[in-house]
């Protein structure tokens, strides 16, 4: 039986894909490449051309490759653009994922990995969060995924749909071969625009907003490599494979760092002191958020194994270096 991976040619899709193959699941990709890269899916994987509201050629797919388990990563995933166009958020999030889902009740395919996220939780009081605390999304990406989660709950209940949601925290680093990496356009996240800028390709890195109730001022985020993100997926997978019940769990490395603590840390990786502009805070990001994973490191044995700081930028930096321009050159 094989396992679909939407979205696979994606950041942490195609990271997951690497991490697939080496346990021997039939693996075929389907991703219609709005921000994925033909590049990022191993050779030798087949990659379907496809959008998951396209039911035909999704149901074809599974069919011709018997497919019994679905990773779904295809999502529109940028906070700011969310916010900005909310329609093309429900449309592509909420109304996509529920297409795919009725194509997979059609298909009797009836174990999904969904991936979630930290934005579920909007801005909580408490630190580390676990997954039981209140969700209150401040932002519309954030409402979609829950909006999600909430379907997913619902034919879990009605249709005996097996899921478990990842909520990530945040997703960085590179596939230690340097192999595949991070090339999103735009790019918005911290890591890849630091290195970004180690490498002349930007003036400076603006840190958005210094005046939050932390330490140095900058917000803390838990970063966590998208190996061991890839890692987690796979014992999903391999959970669901064997009748697991639906679950929830959050993916951090159960560790904060600021803004500022992350650019000091690429300088001294990358060995590059580059320039850094104070900027205002950026609309909807919350001061703190730090994982508790708990849960999946006593439930699924997830054992996060190269989420040190210095690890991840080591690995993005490596990939950034010898790829400056992403998948569009080598
Ligand atoms: N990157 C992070 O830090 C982070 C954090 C939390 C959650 N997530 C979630 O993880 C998932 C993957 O994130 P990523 O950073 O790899 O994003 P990405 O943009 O690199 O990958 C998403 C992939 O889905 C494909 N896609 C989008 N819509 C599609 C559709 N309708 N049909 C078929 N394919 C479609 C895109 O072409 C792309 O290859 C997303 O669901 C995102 O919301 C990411
Ligand atoms: O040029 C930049 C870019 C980011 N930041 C700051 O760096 C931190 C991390 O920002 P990212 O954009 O890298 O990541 P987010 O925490 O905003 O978002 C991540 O976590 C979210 C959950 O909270 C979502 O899941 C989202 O998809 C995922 O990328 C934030 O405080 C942000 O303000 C800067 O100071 N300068």
């Amino acid at each position: 039986m094989g396992v679909l991976v939407t979205g696979g040619a994606g950041y942490i899709g195609s990271h997951t894909v690497y991490e697939l193959i080496k346990t021997n699941q039939q693996v075929v990709v389907y991703d219609n490449l709005s921000k994925g890269h033909r590049g990022a899916v191993p050779a030798g994987i087949p990659l379907i051309m496809g959008d998951i509201r396209e039911a035909a050629r999704l149901a074809e797919t599974i069919e011709a490759n018997h497919i019994d388990t679905v990773i779904h990563f295809a999502a529109d995933s940028l906070v700011g653009e969310s916010m900005q166009d909310p329609a093309k958020y429900y449309e592509n999030n909420v109304v996509a994922t529920l297409a795919l889902l009725n194509t997979l009740r059609k298909c009797g395919v009836n174990r999904i990995v969904f991936s979630s996220t930290a934005a579920v939780y909007g801005e909580p009081e408490l630190w580390p969060i676990a997954e039981n605390f209140r969700t209150n999304p401040t932002n519309v990406y954030g409402r979609t995924k829950l909006v999600i989660e909430g379907i997913l709950a619902d034919f879990s209940q009605a249709y005996g749909l097996k899921y478990v949601s990842l909520r990530y925290f945040n997703a960085a680093g590179a596939l230690n071969s340097g192999t595949i990496g991070e090339d999103h356009a735009p790019e918005t996240h911290l890591i890849p625009l630091v290195l970004k800028t180690a490498l002349g390709q930007r003036q400076a890195i603006d840190i958005y907003g210094t005046d939050y109730p932390t330490p140095d001022g900058t917000c803390i985020r838990d970063y966590i490599h998208v190996t061991d993100l890839a890692q987690a997926h796979v014992l999903a997978l391999e959970y669901l494979q064997a009748g697991g019940a639906s679950r929830i769990y959050n993916l951090g490395s159960e560790r904060g760092f600021s803004v500022r603590e992350v650019i000091d840390r690429a300088k001294f990786v990358t060995g590059i002191d580059f320039p850094v502009q104070e900027k205002e805070r950026r609309a909807g990001d919350p001061a703190i958020l730090v994982a508790s994973s708990e849960r999946i490191r006593q439930e699924l044995g997830w054992k996060p194994a190269c989420s040190e700081l210095d690890t991840i930028i080591r690995s993005a930096w490596q990939w950034h270096k010898n790829n400056p321009h992403g998948f569009g050159e080598s």
